[in-house]
């Protein structure tokens, strides 16, 4: 059994309502964010490839895409702009190309945040 990861990175800004930091939190202010996506599965004697990783990485693009640069709360089908929704937002965009998907980490180098996502099933 193999995992096969691909990253990408992207800067978007967001608003958040929290107990902590309040003021700060729902001024916009913005994040570099490094997401990971993760298939898991055996490889094909044929290819010795469990997914071509460039066919993932194209996968990914319009991903990206919709998130750098952009200003998270209008993105649609994401709520609340944590980390967690954008693993499970990412995680929706991918599964139907994807049925290999086993993980979408989001981290945010700045101050080590980093949040794992195994799918509405996933344990
Ligand atoms: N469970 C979660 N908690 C928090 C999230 C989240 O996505 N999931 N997000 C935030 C905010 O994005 C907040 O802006 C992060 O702030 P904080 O942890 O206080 O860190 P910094 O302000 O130091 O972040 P910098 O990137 O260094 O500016 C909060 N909680
Ligand atoms: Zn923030």
């Amino acid at each position: 059994m193999y995992e096969l990861s691909k990253q990408f990175i992207f800067d978007a800004a967001h608003t958040l309502d929290r107990k902590i930091e309040t003021e700060s939190s729902r001024r916009i202010h913005g994040h570099t964010y490094l997401a990971e996506v993760t298939i898991r599965g055996t490889a094909d004697p044929a290819t010795g490839m469990v997914m071509d990783v460039g066919l993932l990485g194209r996968l990914l693009e319009s991903t990206r895409d919709a998130l750098d640069h952009h200003f998270l709360d209008d993105v649609p089908d994401l709520g609340h702009a944590t980390m967690e929704n954008l693993c499970a937002w990412i995680w929706r965009r991918l599964i139907p190309a994807c049925p290999a998907l086993y993980r979408v980490t989001i981290s945010r180098a700045s101050n080590q945040d980093r949040c794992a996502y195994f799918g509405p099933e996933g344990d």
